[in-house]
């Protein structure tokens, strides 16, 4: 059986973490895969949970060795997917969620067709500004540079297949479990799985549960 690759994009600051951080507690069969990044650590994040923080030379190396699925240069550092934990668990029949900017949603859309691609969008770029403010993580300059980039990354929406208006945390959860769930149920990807489908053998029932 083959898991389901969700795509999340959307720009600095939109709130992509806290909708992951609660979609994942509340959808089964779902694991997020944590990128290698070049950025510098911030005091509340964790190693092997938020990122895998490495220096430049190491994710050159893992460039040069295709370790990822993609990568990009993102507001002046380099943020990558590892390729093997991610075919790894589609393959183990987990849908897996990747949280990556535009330029590597592109990558993947290339490369993997029956992906799900979800931008995430602030109700106002004034909302957007306020959000980062209020995080605290950027000095000026790096906080101003996210907002310019996130211009640009807006701009990517009509590229994406579902979009979700990040106003109210708890109901843009509920909007990406309802998507998540929604994929699952789709009957061509039901198809692919008919095999574990066994209702029709004697004493056989149905397994075609979603991951809600
Ligand atoms: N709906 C919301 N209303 C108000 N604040 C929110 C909402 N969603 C998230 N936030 C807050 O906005 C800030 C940015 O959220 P978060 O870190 O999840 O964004 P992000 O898109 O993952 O950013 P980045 O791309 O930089 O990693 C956080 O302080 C978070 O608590
Ligand atoms: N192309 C990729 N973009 C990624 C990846 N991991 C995270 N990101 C994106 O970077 C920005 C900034 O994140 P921050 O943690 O420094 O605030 C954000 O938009 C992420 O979506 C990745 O592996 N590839």
């Amino acid at each position: 059986m083959k898991g389901i690759l969700y795509v999340i994009s959307g720009p600095s600051g939109v709130g992509k973490t806290s909708i992951i951080e609660g979609t994942l507690k509340r959808v089964r069969n779902l694991v997020f895969s944590v990128s290698y990044t070049t950025r510098k650590k911030r005091p509340n994040e964790i190693e092997g949970k938020d990122y895998f923080f490495v220096d430049e030379s190491t994710f050159k190396s893992m460039i040069e060795r295709d370790e990822f699925l993609e990568w990009a240069v993102v507001h002046g550092n380099y943020y990558g997917t590892p390729k093997k934990f991610v075919e790894e668990n589609l393959q183990k029949g987990f849908n897996v969620l990747l949280d990556i900017d535009v330029q590597g949603a592109m990558t993947v859309m290339k490369k993997v067709k029956d992906a799900v691609y979800i931008f995430i969008a602030p109700p106002s770029f004034d909302e957007l500004k306020q959000r980062l403010i209020k995080r605290g993580t950027e000095n000026e300059i790096d906080l101003q540079r996210r907002l310019e980039d996130a211009k640009k990354e807006l701009s990517y929406i009509p590229k994406f297949q579902y979009i979700i208006v990040n106003v109210n945390l708890n109901e843009s959860i509920d909007q990406l479990c309802s998507i998540i769930v929604a994929e699952q149920l789709k009957v061509e990807r039901f198809i692919e799985r008919l095999g574990e489908y066994r209702i029709f053998e004697e004493g056989g029932k149905a397994d075609a549960r979603c991951g809600a």
